[in-house]
């Protein structure tokens, strides 16, 4: 048993995701290696022992147990609580199953009955059973596990909004109920639960959209004995859909990348931001601020307004247009652009050629992050979005940084959509544009062509403010003024500015306003590891 996420900790390596259908394969692989019901007793032997860890004082726990075997693992993790002397009650709302039914579900039931153990099959009776026997220490949810097929409906539904309306903390068999393992969305009720042990390995849909929400603590077992446990290192086994991110990635690209004795700021490469339209210089203060406290050694910043402007930090250059008209000045840059530029590059009809139009960025630099008005602009000109897809085919690198709000307009849906599956939305937003995305939002995901896509591990709701985005984009920048192009993996890159960004809101119960935010990342570069 691991613990893979909770407020205050990360996995420490990279761990690949299983969809529902890639776990049921497994399942099934290794049920065939194996006696009847092993898996469902190992399962629910877990639970149990899993549940005393985490709550060991508790003496009386309801266990609400559904059809399938998300309910089955319930079962035997009640008749081991109950053998071990806690007081236990059973909900099981879908009702008995015929006498006829064969199934391991249908069989557990009955024998837990027999077992003594109090099972209650209507609303009516478990509610008076809570007003006369009082309320448990604990709930166990083994309503819906990875079966989900629908939004749950009548007495499911229920049981489930039942759950959230209890004081008492939930601890959640395999996935909240009503959470979609493979999305992260929950089409209608969904638990909320304190911690969920995830069985035989982890889904995307714990990590991403509503799932870190509804999961609360995240834990995870293989259930293999010990000596045939597959390895959290296991991270890109041929089955996974997707890898979460681990600190180790993270911790190896600062000790690549440590500054050596002999370094100068022209070592530490160059890295232009673009933004700030009227009324929005903070923006672009913020993500200058952050690509120069993330080691890059020359930051300038070009503003997109008229009116006047606030003051940068003193080791940030202004770029004037005016100053700076060769096309030349972008080579060997990385340029950030888009945030806080507003309309900027909408409302100017005819720009002087010395102008940093969308358009000359586009077709012009050789490393692009594309944030905020900048992804805007390009969802409302079509002609960009073909400019932003060509420039793969020409050896150019981009990265886009949208919230989800951003990515719909990309994809010309609505932002619920994108939430649905943002996994989806991410690949499909990587593929309509040829280049690497990272998907902003609880569970940031970043999807290169050809790649498997990444969730980010670290983040939390204190990075729910303003100006977060333009930090994650000027670091990015930032770190990838710093990597050597030949040998630059630019998806592993935005998996670690993404991760650094989250990093630095661990343990934050927020907010985190965005200039503290800068500083609390530039604090967590680390000298190169020793012997
Ligand atoms: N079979 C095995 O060997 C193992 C199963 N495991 C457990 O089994 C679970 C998967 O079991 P199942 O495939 O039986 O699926 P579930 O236990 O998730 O339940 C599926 C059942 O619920 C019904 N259902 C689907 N959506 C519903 C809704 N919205 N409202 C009401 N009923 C709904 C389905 O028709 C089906 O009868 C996993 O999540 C895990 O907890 C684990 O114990 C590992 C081993
Ligand atoms: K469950």
């Amino acid at each position: 048993m691991h613990k893979l996420l909770s407020t205050h900790t990360l996995p420490h390596h990279a761990l690949a995701l299983l969809s529902a259908e890639a776990t049921r394969s497994r399942q099934q692989w290794l049920a065939r290696q194996l006696p009847p019901n092993t898996l469902i007793e190992r399962a629910g032997l877990c639970v149990a022992r899993w549940l005393l860890a985490m709550a060991p004082h508790a003496q009386s726990v309801d266990v609400l147990a559904g059809r399938g075997h998300n309910g089955a693992d319930a079962l035997v993790a009640a008749r081991w609580l109950h053998q071990l002397g806690r007081r236990v009650r059973v909900y099981a709302p879908a009702g008995n199953p015929a006498s006829t039914d064969t199934s391991t579900p249908a069989q557990l039931m009955r024998a837990t009955q027999s077992a003594g153990i109090a099972v209650f099959m209507d609303e009516i009776s478990w509610l008076r059973q809570q007003a006369s026997g009082g309320t448990a220490d604990v709930l166990l949810d083994g309503l819906l596990g990875i079966g989900i097929s629908r939004a749950p409906t009548g007495a499911v539904q229920q049981a489930i909004e039942w759950i959230n309306a209890q004081s008492t903390p939930c601890l959640a068999i395999d996935i909240p109920s009503g959470l979609h393992p493979n999305t992260g969305h929950s089409p209608g009720a969904a638990v909320r639960a304190v911690a969920t042990l995830s069985l035989l390995g982890v889904r995307p849909g714990l990590l991403t959209g509503q799932g870190r929400a509804l999961c609360g603590e995240i834990w995870w077992s293989d259930l293999q004995p010990p000596s045939a446990a597959i390895h959290p290192q296991d991270a890109y086994t041929p089955e996974a859909c997707a890898v979460l991110s681990g600190d180790a990635d993270w911790r190896a690209w600062q000790h690549l990348h440590a500054r050596r004795a002999d370094e100068h700021k022209g070592t530490r490469g160059a890295v232009l931001v673009v933004g700030g339209g009227t009324g929005m210089h903070g923006a672009l203060w913020l993500a200058s601020a952050s690509a120069l406290a993330s080691g890059a050694g020359k930051v300038w910043a070009c503003s997109l307004a008229s009116d006047t402007q606030a003051p940068l930090r003193p080791e940030i250059m202004r770029w004037a247009t005016s100053i700076n008209p060769n096309d030349a000045d972008f080579a060997g840059k990385v340029v950030v652009a888009g945030c806080g530029a507003g309309t900027a590059w909408l409302d100017a009809p005819n720009p002087s050629t010395h102008d940093l139009t969308l358009e000359r960025l586009l077709t012009q630099t050789e490393r692009l992050v594309l944030d905020a008005d900048g992804l805007n602009t390009v969802a409302a000109r079509p002609a960009w979005a073909e400019l932003l897809r060509q420039r793969a085919a020409q050896g150019k690198s981009t990265v886009i940084t949208p919230h989800p709000l951003e990515a719909a307009r990309l994809l010309g849906t609505s932002s619920s959509a994108v939430q649905a599956d943002r996994l989806a939305a991410a690949k499909a937003l990587c593929s309509q544009l040829n280049c690497t995305v990272v998907l902003k939002g609880s569970g940031s995901i970043i999807a290169s062509p050809a790649r498997l896509p990444y969730i980010n591990a670290s983040g939390n709701a204190a990075l729910a403010t303003p100006g977060s985005g333009d930090v994650l984009a000027g670091w990015l920048g930032g770190l990838w003024a710093q990597t050597p192009h030949e040998s630059c993996d630019v998806h592993r890159l935005c998996m670690v500015a993404a991760h650094w960004h989250g990093r630095a809101a661990l343990g934050h119960a927020g907010p985190l306003r965005a200039q503290d935010l800068v500083e609390a990342m530039a604090a967590l570069h680390q000298a190169p590891a020793r012997l």
